[in-house]
């Protein structure tokens, strides 16, 4: 997994650097900026830098001082660069010291005067190749207003490609928003770490691809994170081989509460997730309509019916007897019966416990109520669910992602999944995982479902913090193979289940050890 650091603690990392590391703070910026003129030397000018047109902004402090090291490598690689300060004076020593060295080498520093017209301004940045922003990094404190404001509105409006240093200036670094108004890059160098920002949907469409490059401290040193990244090795090393005398029962029987009458799709898919997912046996609980309509349809997977009342209780035990896992929720309905049979899983259920859908509906303004599970259940929300079982508005998760899926999971006492690009996963202890895969064409109906499905799959054997963070990677990774194979739209929720299997070959190999399968 990655370190994904907040503000405070990037700062921090900086400061024990220079401290406790003796490293000195300029030659940590010398690194950044060296790694960075690397990567867009790179990537932004296809390996041939010589006669391209770089325009750099620099802000006054150690965000700038990193764009004039930048503006100084790319000029000795033979790029035709201009640095301009957005400011007055420098307000660090190493900013100053850095645009001395530009200027020494005969570079070329401008003051952006932000009181005039930025009208010359305009006619040299529409030329330029390259825009650096190296305005503002995590020292960014405030809304970035008036003609600051203007010129990196100016700055949007170009062809060139806009390469960030560290953040785009104007995105919050620990949240990814917008601070009044902020450079939309379409890729960012992030220095020693990625910042929570890069990883938000906000924060992601105003970096673009994010490269990390390291400052020269090795970055085990410094253990606080906030969250951490998925990586396809840490699937690969909670998914155990299977024993070569595997058995269906022993690779997990998942029991699905699900489906109502017009909504046994959801229930569906979210046992063909688990099947595919790698579930030895799947059971869908359900209405008698619900189970009639089942019948005529599935193969693979199993009824059971319950029928509310007096019986209902008795009825979801004897279902639930040798089931590992249980995902309650997708179009399983909110009446009294849904929500009695909800409330019943949840206090007496030994296993872990999916709550999807309108199984999280049924507990609006009261996420205590998961904790009955003992820790056993995993939520998995969109904003707005999580909106709703937090009474919150899904624009104030939007707003805070990480909080708000940290919060839930404390009070919840479970795991709880946010969905939503760049997918974070809470545990109640406090730790934070956030997905590293995914696109647009997962947007999909009954995608939710799939999920569900998978994720109680792989708690039949994993723990629930494990099961909950493997499934979404493993979730989006099919979406991914879509993508690679199609296009990032067509895919249905069945193909993404469907894609399971490949996603499974590519991470473990096995395609060819048959002998090992069950
Ligand atoms: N030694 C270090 O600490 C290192 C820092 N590095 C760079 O330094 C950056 C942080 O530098 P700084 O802490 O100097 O901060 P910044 O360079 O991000 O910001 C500098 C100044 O902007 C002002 N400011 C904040 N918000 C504003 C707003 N909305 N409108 C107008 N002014 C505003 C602040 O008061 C501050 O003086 C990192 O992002 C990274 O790029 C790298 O060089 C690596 C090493
Ligand atoms: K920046």
């Amino acid at each position: 997994m990655i370190p994904v650091v907040s503000r405070v603690e990037m700062r921090a990392f900086d400061a024990h650097a220079i401290g406790a590391c003796k490293v000195p703070s300029l030659v940590l910026m010398e690194n950044a900026g060296r790694g960075a003129a690397e990567v867009i030397e790179r990537e932004a000018l296809g390996g041939r830098p010589r006669g391209k047109r770089v325009v750099v902004v620099c802000g006054t402090g150690n965000n700038g001082g990193d764009g004039f090291v930048v503006a100084r490598r790319l000029a000795s690689r033979g790029a035709i660069v201009e640095a301009w300060l957005v400011g007055e004076a420098p307000k660090t020593q190493d900013c100053q010291l850095n645009m001395d060295a530009f200027a020494g080498i005969g570079g070329r520093v401008g003051r952006v005067d932000l009181d005039g017209s930025l009208g010359g301004r305009r006619a040299v940045l529409g030329k330029a190749d390259v825009i650096v922003d190296a305005i503002f990094g995590t020292g960014l404190d405030r809304a970035i207003e008036g003609p600051l404001a203007r010129l990196i509105e100016v700055i949007n409006e170009m062809a060139a490609v806009k390469v960030a240093l560290d953040v785009p200036s104007g995105m919050n670094a620990d949240t990814g928003a917008t601070m009044g108004t902020a450079v939309i890059a379409d890729m960012t160098v992030s220095f020693a770490h990625p910042k929570l920002g890069h990883v938000t949907p906000h924060g992601a469409r105003l970096s673009g691809h994010v490269h990390v490059v390291d400052i020269g401290v090795p970055a085990s040193l410094w253990t606080a994170r906030s969250a951490d990244l998925l990586e396809a090795r840490d699937v690969r090393a909670v998914l155990l081989p299977r024993p070569i005398d595997a058995h269906k029962y022993r690779a997990g029987h998942v029991a699905v509460l699900a489906g109502s009458p017009g909504k046994v799709g959801a229930a569906l898919l979210c046992a063909h997730g688990a099947l595919r997912g790698g579930a030895g046996a799947a059971t869908i609980v359900t209405w008698p309509e619900s189970a009639t309509a089942l019948e005529s349809r599935v193969v693979e997977i199993m009824t059971a019916r319950i029928h509310e009342g007096s019986e209902l209780t008795d009825q979801i035990d004897a279902a639930l007897v040798h089931k590992r896992a249980v995902v309650m929720g997708p179009g399983f309905g909110t009446g009294d019966g849904a929500r009695a049979a909800v409330n019943h899983v949840l206090s007496t259920f030994p296993g872990t416990i999916v709550a999807d859908a309108d199984a999280l509906s049924l507990h609006a303004r009261a996420i205590e109520e998961f904790s009955a599970a003992g820790g056993r259940a995993i939520l998995t929300p969109h904003a707005g669910e999580l909106g709703r079982l937090l009474g919150m508005t899904s624009e104030e998760i939007e707003a805070d992602r990480f909080t708000a899926a940290r919060t839930a999971a404390a009070r919840a006492h479970a795991v709880v999944i946010l969905k939503g690009a760049h997918t974070v996963i809470a545990a109640p202890d406090g730790r934070v995982v956030v997905n590293s895969t995914g696109n647009a064409a997962l947007a999909t109906a009954g995608a939710g479902d799939v999920l569900a499905g998978l994720t109680g799959a792989l708690a039949c054997t994993l723990t629930p913090f494990e099961a909950a963070w493997a499934a979404v990677y493993l979730h989006g990774a099919s979406g991914d193979a879509w993508k690679e194979a199609n296009a990032d739209r067509g895919m249905t929720a069945s193909d993404i289940a469907d894609g399971l299997p490949g996603v499974y070959a590519s991470l473990l190999n096995v395609g060819h050890a048959r002998g090992e399968r069950a």
